[in-house]
């Protein structure tokens, strides 16, 4: 499992650890791991330019020291300095291993959008980590801008974004302002060296996006962290949580697993919500819906039946104007129930009563369902996701680059499997069969979720191989991701 800790948490850890290590440990460690992940994304130490943005915190510590360890490999490195203060003896340090340090006029080269020397291989963004406001303030966005192109690896966080909700500045401060502004306002890195433990950032959307790959470095915090309520389901996990046949199963204690899904004016979201169902996480699959679906479901995959009982229900994808009808049929079952699409709008916030709930939407249908404005949904997700879980008691999945799986405690998945070829018509509908598999043969709730939606992401990257996809070909690939867990 990758965890996330809020800033609270991770201050409160380090402050334990920090009392039984003597001073400025953790600090180095911290540093010696980024130098050594900087060497890495250079392919080397010796003879690289390497360029520090340093402000006025720890995070500008780090980036001192690691600047150090770097010049001591014989790299060239130099240091902006953008705060008011400086961490001096992480100053000291990189003077003493021959770095260069740049005050006032650092911010003049900036201004003029000029390098005075050669153009460095790399920017290291020590400006603000965990203690940072959302925002830049000018001198780093001036700095920023005289080196636009040279690649950035960004100490902890990428500097300006919201490190507990992984929102971006302009969200918060309700402006309206284009992609491109939202990108000078904080650091788009394409490494970001974190330590001791994620933070909600790299995993959440839209600041998970400006982290670029992440690298977590051990500073020995594991055993002073409490419970992360963010986590990100890994391999192992999810092989864990997997349901498998037992020796002496049969078709029904594995579980069956119900569709209400398509229309005469959208059948092929019946077929494709069947076709995530019948990838074999469950032991049968009953198709209810119109009859010409239904006779096309059957001639795609001959195993699927009719009306009977099940363990969980589908319900909502292309249902159109029935789609009320068949959620309210699908909740008197009392059974864990998947609610995508068409039925999310005639969703109450007391059908939790009925049976345990996975509502489905993306940012449209959750911007519909709540009255908040899709712009906003998307620009603070993890925030929209877990009001709605609240709202409706119900695992909510808001699906995006990085998926969210909310439960209504306030714990959240998040998926980073997954491709952006995914993002193709009819996806929404074969995660929603799998989904409501791994409901029936006996997952819970949050569970079936998140487990699903790895899955799913997984799938696609398999069937993808780098080009693109139909969501037809992502059911068919959900078997080989699943087979290559297990063996
Ligand atoms: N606490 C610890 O034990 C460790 C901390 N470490 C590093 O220390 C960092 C946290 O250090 P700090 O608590 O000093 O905080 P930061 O260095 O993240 O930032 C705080 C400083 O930045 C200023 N600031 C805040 N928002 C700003 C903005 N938007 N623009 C410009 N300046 C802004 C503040 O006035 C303050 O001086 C972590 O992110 C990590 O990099 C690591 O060395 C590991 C150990
Ligand atoms: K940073």
């Amino acid at each position: 499992m990758r965890r996330a800790h809020t800033v609270e948490q991770v201050r409160a850890a380090e402050s334990a650890l920090m009392a039984r290590l003597p001073d400025g440990a953790l600090m180095q460690r911290a540093a010696y791991g980024l130098a050594l992940a900087v060497s890495d994304f250079l392919g080397g130490a010796y003879g690289r330019r390497v360029l520090l943005l340093v402000g006025s915190g720890d995070n500008g510590g780090d980036a001192l020291y690691a600047g150090a360890v770097l010049a001591r490999r014989g790299a060239g490195v130099e240091a902006w300095l953008l705060g008011d203060h400086v961490h001096e003896q992480g100053l000291a340090a990189l003077r003493a291993a021959g770095g260069r340090v740049e005050r006032p006029a650092a911010r003049r080269e900036a201004a003029a959008g000029t390098l005075l020397g050669p153009r460095p291989d790399v920017v290291v963004d020590g400006i603000v980590g965990i203690g940072g406001r959302p925002g830049l303030r000018a001198s780093a966005l001036e700095a920023l801008a005289a080196l636009r192109g040279v690649p950035v690896v960004a100490v902890d966080t990428p500097s300006g974004i919201d490190v507990d909700t992984g929102e971006l500045p302009s969200s918060q401060q309700g402006a309206q302002r284009s992609s491109a502004q939202d990108a000078d306002r904080h650091v788009r890195a394409d490494l970001t060296v974190t330590f001791g433990t994620l933070k909600p950032a790299h995993l959440v959307d839209p600041a998970a996006a400006a982290c670029g790959s992440v690298h977590l470095v051990d500073i020995g915090l594991a055993a002073d962290l409490p419970t992360a309520t963010i986590e990100a389901l890994q391999p192992a996990d999810v092989t864990a949580l997997i349901p498998r046949p037992t020796q002496d199963a049969h078709k029904y204690t594995r579980g069956v697993v119900g569709i209400r899904a398509g229309s005469s004016s959208y059948p092929g979201a019946g077929l494709l919500s069947v076709a995530g169902a019948a990838t074999g996480l469950a032991g049968m699959v009953r198709y209810v819906g119109d009859q010409a679906v239904a006779d096309r479901v059957r001639e795609a995959h001959p195993e699927v039946v009719g009306e009977g009982r099940v363990q969980a229900w589908v319900v909502g994808s292309g249902g159109g104007e029935e789609a009320g009808d068949h959620l309210r049929a699908a909740l008197t079952d009392g059974v864990s129930t998947l609610v995508d699409a068409d039925a999310l709008a005639h969703l109450t916030t007391t059908d939790h009563e009925h049976a345990p709930l996975v509502l489905t939407p993306h940012a449209g249908e959750l911007s519909a369902m709540t009255g908040a404005p899709r712009a906003e949904i998307e620009s603070a997700p993890l925030r929209h996701a877990r009001a709605a879980a609240e709202r409706y008691r119900a695992v909510v999945l808001l699906k995006g680059r990085h998926t969210l799986v909310a439960h209504p405690d306030g714990r959240v998945r998040v998926t980073t499997t997954g491709t952006p070829w995914l993002a193709t018509a009819g996806a929404g509908d074969v995660l929603g069969g799998v989904i409501g598999a791994l409901l029936a043969a006996g997952l819970d709730a949050f569970d079936a979720a998140s487990v699903g939606s790895w899955l799913h992401g997984a799938a696609a990257t398999l069937a993808s191989g780098g080009g693109p996809i139909t969501a037809g070909d992502v059911a068919p690939a959900v078997p080989r991701v699943v087979a290559d867990l297990l063996t």
